[in-house]
């Protein structure tokens, strides 16, 4: 297992980039700890899969390093950087069976026979393939093709790092959440440096420790799943990171007095002047409804009932904005919003500003 190291990295598929946009990947700085379980999350586009092939020897990048450990590797071939892939789609040998297929790795490697019988065992015990292990891939679901293919990563426990692509895409959604609290398990039980790409926030909060967020080609949070709800470093992550998203309001904001919907707030931290576009962000969960006259005036469009708490979908200012009751709250017929003020972010140009000490 290493540390990987990226290092000032930057990639285009243009061989002459002329500016910013013409590069799926834009300057990344970022070490991935030795044993670390990180997601890389950010929705279709945003270079995710440009990074994992970087990663794993797929591509050079065009500037800057990765380092495994010490070592430099940016030009090293897949097969000399000692990593596990597994794919969004199975990779296996259909003419071998299930067993075959999960030793192969290991036979490759010249691992001795005894170790194999052992690994495989346990793998297979673990993927709840039991009895499949003598049946040849060839007949089986896309389901259970996909478990070979991770469980060929998983087999291995040598390799500097794990990466999966997507791995659960074809996975019925029951099995996903058990497949996903079996790699958290082996994970802790083994500590190998997993990197898990997804465009799902529910797969990345319950896998990662640490969720990279990409946006554009730029990675724009690195955080445990508590930092990026509570402090989103750039709207996109709030927006992104939970459900309903962060609302995202323009406001003016100046020391610890914030202006919206013709009423001013204040605010628990003070701010200097700020240039460019000023918004404020909250999550729904901390805007509670008044009938008394308190707080912002809304216009409420439609309220989902969940079950365990209900979404309001109102306007504030002319803008989108929700708000999350618990169950059984009575929504009053003149509501208005009122924000807990020690939850609002503020924002400049998209990203988080943090402000200086407790207000007055
Ligand atoms: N081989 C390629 N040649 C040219 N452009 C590419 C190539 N592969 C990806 N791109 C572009 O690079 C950008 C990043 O793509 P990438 O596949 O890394 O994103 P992603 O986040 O993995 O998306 P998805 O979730 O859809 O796989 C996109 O604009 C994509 O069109």
């Amino acid at each position: 297992m290493a540390q990987i190291t990226l290092d000032n990295l930057a990639h285009s598929y243009f061989p002459n980039p002329r500016n910013e946009a013409d590069f799926a990947l834009k300057q990344i700085d970022h070490v991935w700890q030795d044993g670390g379980a990180y997601a890389l999350l950010g929705p279709s586009g945003c270079g995710k899969t440009t990074l994992l092939n970087i990663i794993s020897g797929l591509l050079v990048p065009s500037s800057g390093r990765i380092l495994f450990g010490d070592q430099d590797v940016t030009t090293l071939a897949p097969e000399q950087r000692n990593i596990a892939q597994v794919f969004q789609f199975p990779v296996i040998y259909d003419t071998m069976t299930v067993a075959e297929n999960l030793a192969f790795p290991l036979v490759n490697r010249k691992v001795p026979r005894d170790e194999i019988e052992k690994r495989v065992k346990s793998t297979i015990a673990m993927l709840d393939l039991g009895d499949k292990a003598n049946r040849k891939a060839q007949g089986l679901t896309a389901d259970e093709k996909q478990k070979i293919s991770l469980g060929r990563g998983l087999v291995r426990y040598d390799v500097n790092a794990i990466l999966f692509d997507e791995p659960l895409t074809v996975i019925d959604p029951h099995m996903k959440w058990q497949l996903r609290t079996q790699l958290k398990e082996l994970h802790r039980e083994f500590g190998h440096t997993m990197i898990y790409v997804t465009h799902d926030q529910t797969e990345a909060l319950t896998f990662a420790d640490k969720v990279v967020v990409m946006y554009e080609g730029e990675v724009v949070q690195i955080g445990t799943p508590e930092e990026l709800f509570d402090e989103p470093a750039h709207t996109f992550v709030g927006y992104f990171i939970g459900s309903p998203g962060m609302n995202v309001l323009p406001c003016e904001v100046a020391g610890n007095r914030l202006r919206l919907g013709g009423q001013e707030i204040v605010l628990q931290r003070s701010y200097d002047s700020l240039d460019g576009v000023v918004e404020m962000g909250v999550r729904p969960e901390f805007v509670r409804l008044s009938g008394n006259g308190e707080g912002l005036p809304i216009s409420i469009s439609a309220v989902e009932d969940i079950g365990r708490f209900k979404i309001v979908r109102a306007q504030l200012d002319g803008r989108s904005f929700d708000a999350v009751l618990p169950e059984g709250t009575a929504v009053p017929s003149d509501a208005r919003a009122v924000i807990d003020s020690s939850r609002i972010n503020i924002y400049r140009n998209s990203h988080l500003v943090r402000g200086l000490g407790a207000g007055t």
